[in-house]
């Protein structure tokens, strides 16, 4: 159980900042799909049916039908690099290793597939991790998204002698940084292309019982979404937030995000600016969903143009508003120190540049 990697004797201390975010599969294949929504959707805290009921219905139907299907779906959006999540991900965590002092350690993990959260959390202590900071990509707090991210992290320490000090962002709906970085997004989108008759929001959904159960999900969409609007100085009727993305036969917070989209172009809406605020980095289900199929479902109800605004991926402003908000959750711990000696290193390094001259 326990690894040998958190076997480590000494009293240094070392800071690191971990990137959560949820997972994707390691190739567009049947293969890769089936154990990565295996992993996924066998994750209690997503389906949240007896498991004595879903379990026969996960592995006898929907890992039989829907694998090749999604496969398709990732294939349509894969990149030379790999699947988008992943690329985005990892260059988001490069971009806040960056921004914070090189005594931090910085890394990003996933909740489902690679590279694997447990895995992981042993290279950080490994490496002398005994202060973590776990960061989930998720500004809006979702017990299928968040708890379960927190929940992976909980039971690898149950497995650890020498714990590591834990920190856990649990949401940042109404972060000044990352709604101004999402207001940028799409100022530069509007300058580029001209500004559409409406901006949606369209948020991934949930099942509408995990309101009544008290997850705030569903008013931190609304907070962001207010926000960004109130930014962007929208009145009333020039933007609405809508979610998508459903899964199985519940009903999910409404309104759906397509049915919308039919719904405005069939009542004389030309032009529609649509964005995903609650991913900070595109995926299958922005890329393909809502970039492919809701475009050509807008199109067909006589939409004419559909306007996609990319994540916030690499953008530099919510790279910034990550590294701001990682410093505020970092208080008190010892990184403080870093500055001066990256200052040392930097001198050493001149005077050696020098000497070599
Ligand atoms: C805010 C983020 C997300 C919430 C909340 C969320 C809930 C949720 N999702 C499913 C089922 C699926 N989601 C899938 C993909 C997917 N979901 C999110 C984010 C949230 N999900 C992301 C970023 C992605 C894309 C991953 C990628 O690889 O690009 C999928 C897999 C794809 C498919 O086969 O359609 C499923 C399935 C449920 C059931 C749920 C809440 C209960
Ligand atoms: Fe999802
Ligand atoms: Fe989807």
């Amino acid at each position: 159980m326990t690894s040998t990697a958190s076997y480590r004797h000494g009293t240094a201390e070392r800071t690191a900042v971990l990137l959560v975010n949820l997972g994707t599969p390691d190739e567009p294949t049947p293969a890769a799909l089936r154990r990565y929504l295996a992993e996924f959707l066998g994750d209690p805290r997503v389906v949240e049916i007896p498991r004595a009921a879903w379990l026969p219905i996960l592995h006898g139907v929907i890992l039989r039908v829907r694998p090749p299907k999604s496969a398709a779906k990732y294939a349509s959006i894969w990149t030379p690099q790999g699947s988008p999540l992943a690329v985005w991900t990892q260059r988001q965590a490069e971009g806040l290793r960056q921004r914070l002092p090189d005594t931090v350690l910085v890394r990003h993990a996933m909740r489902y597939g690679n590279p694997a959260l447990p895995q992981v959390l042993d290279e950080l202590t490994a490496a002398g991790a005994t202060r973590v900071l776990v960061l989930p990509l998720y500004p809006q707090y979702a017990a299928s998204t968040t708890a379960t991210a927190n929940d992976a992290v909980a039971r690898w320490l149950s497995a650890q002698r020498r714990q590591p000090e834990i920190r856990f962002v649990n949401h940042y709906p109404d972060d000044a940084g990352y709604i101004g970085a999402l207001a940028a997004q799409v100022h530069a989108h509007w300058q580029q292309h001209g500004r559409g008759e409406k901006l949606v929001m369209s948020f991934h959904g949930v099942p509408k019982r995990t309101l009544e159960l008290g997850d705030p999900y569903h008013c931190e969409c609304h907070k962001t979404a207010r926000l960004l609007a109130q930014q962007l100085g929208l009145a009333k009727d020039e933007w609405l937030v809508t979610f998508q993305s459903r899964f199985g036969k519940a009903e999910w917070l409404k309104p759906y995000t397509e049915p919308t989209l039919v719904q405005l172009a069939r009542g004389g809406l030309k032009r529609v600016d649509v964005m995903c605020p609650g991913f900070p980095a595109d995926c299958l289900e922005t890329l393909e969903e809502i970039n492919m199929e809701v475009r050509a479902a807008f199109v067909q109800a006589g939409g004419r143009e559909y306007h996609y605004i990319p994540c916030l991926n690499d953008a530099p402003a919510w790279l910034d508003a990550l590294a701001d908000l990682a410093r505020r959750h970092l208080q008190g711990w010892p990184v403080d120190a870093a500055p001066a000696a990256e200052l040392a290193r930097q001198r050493e390094r001149a005077l050696a540049l020098g000497a070599a001259a």
